[in-house]
């Protein structure tokens, strides 16, 4: 690494900008539109404080947790994003040993730039396969499978991007993804145009108006349900009226998010829009939640608040390309290891005491 200990993910994150090439930079760092929903899902973090308590034994702090089965050092993962060659040449091979060495969950993106196959050889813990829905419904069908067969446990379908949303760096930079990096888990003639650059326009936003199926509707969910025995998460829901349709539909889990303010800018905070889809879902499944996740504080927020787990997108990238699996092992390691800080400065040492105190003054 560059020398300067990288003690928080803002080192890391500082470290990977001076590495990575400008324009893949700002793929990775930006948002939508005025990125206004990509800070606020730092701010709105900002906005909690939290209510410590204390004169509480907190000599050790238990971290583990089960989600759908699977047993996790912390409830903590790393969320799905595209070509993780972008940020180092090993790729999501890395990331897979960089999450099960840290014991923590990876969701692996439909556009991973490794193949599904040698991601899961290296896996030592838990893999979830993150889907986008594709006009080509053969190919989604196939990758499924392939996923199923490789022992992947869940999948989470992106519902949030029925398009790619305007990144105006991207346009700026006339963003297309490298010819040597692919998703090699799709057909090659399918995916050409991410590589097509123009300058003015992005090509995963052309890619994706081509491929992605935006008349997906929550009657097609019975489809998918219907290629497989695996469970199905919904990625992307921020309002209580969808995560009730969810639960009605029967998904295992759903993860609240705004994909990181990169699809509709204005739309909510993650952690601002998670109290609602908690009190819809009633408990009926688990819900998860990304976006704006950097410390463990901010983890501990969103635990507070009802999340079952948090995950990160952009902080595994900056591990990534600083330095590839220990890279990303020592981002999911600083951020386990400030939740377990923060569980005990706040006199919460395990789990189940990680509630609505935290946040609010009981009432009576
Ligand atoms: C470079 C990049 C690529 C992404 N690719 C995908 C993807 O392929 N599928 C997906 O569901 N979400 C994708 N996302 C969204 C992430 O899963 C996640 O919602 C977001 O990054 C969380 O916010 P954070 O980066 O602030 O932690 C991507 C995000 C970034 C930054
Ligand atoms: O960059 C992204 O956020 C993303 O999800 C995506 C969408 C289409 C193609 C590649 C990546």
């Amino acid at each position: 690494m560059d020398g300067a200990p990288l003690l928080c993910l803002a080192d890391f994150e500082a470290a990977a900008g001076r590495r990575l090439p400008p324009d893949v930079w700002d793929y990775i760092r930006g948002g939508s539109g005025e990125e206004l929903t990509l800070a606020g899902n730092r701010s709105a973090f900002a906005r909690l404080p939290l209510r410590p308590r204390f004169l509480v034994d907190v000599e050790t702090c238990d971290l583990t947790t089960n989600l759908l089965g699977a047993s996790l050092s912390a409830p903590i993962g790393v969320a799905p994003t595209a070509f993780h060659r972008l940020a180092h040449p090993d790729g999501e091979v890395a990331t897979a040993r960089g999450a099960g060495d840290a014991g923590q969950l990876m969701v692996v993106s439909i556009l991973a730039s490794r193949s599904l196959k040698d991601i899961a050889a290296v896996a030592s813990g838990p893999l979830w396969l993150q889907l986008y829905w594709l006009r080509r419904r053969d190919l989604l069908a196939e990758v499924v499978r392939q996923g199923e067969a490789l022992g992947y446990r869940a999948l989470v379908l992106t519902v949030d991007t029925p398009r790619v949303g305007r990144r105006l760096r991207d346009r700026r930079n006339g963003f297309a993804v490298p010819p040597d990096i692919t998703a090699v888990n799709l057909d090659d003639a399918m995916m050409a145009t991410t590589h097509d650059a123009h300058t003015g326009t992005s090509a995963l936003e052309r890619h994706a108006r081509e491929q992605f199926d935006p008349t997906l509707t929550w009657a097609d969910l019975a489809w998918l349900r219907g290629l497989t025995g695996l469970p199905v998460l919904l990625k992307g829901v921020l309002t209580a009226e969808d995560a009730r349709l969810a639960v009605e539909h029967g998904v295992a889990g759903i993860v609240v998010s705004n994909h990181g303010g990169r699809q509709l800018d204005a739309a909510p905070a993650a952690i601002d829009a998670l109290p609602e889809v908690l009190d819809a879902v009633a408990g009926h499944c688990p819900v998860l939640l990304d976006g704006g996740v950097r410390t463990g504080t901010d983890a501990l927020k969103a635990l507070a608040l009802g999340a079952s787990a948090v995950l990160v997108g952009r902080p595994v990238l900056w591990g990534l390309a600083c330095g590839g699996a220990s890279g990303v092992r020592d981002v999911l390691g600083v951020l386990a290891a400030e939740l377990e800080d923060a569980m005990a400065l706040s006199g919460r040492p395990r789990l189940r005491d990680v509630d609505a105190t935290l946040l609010t003054r009981p009432s009576g």
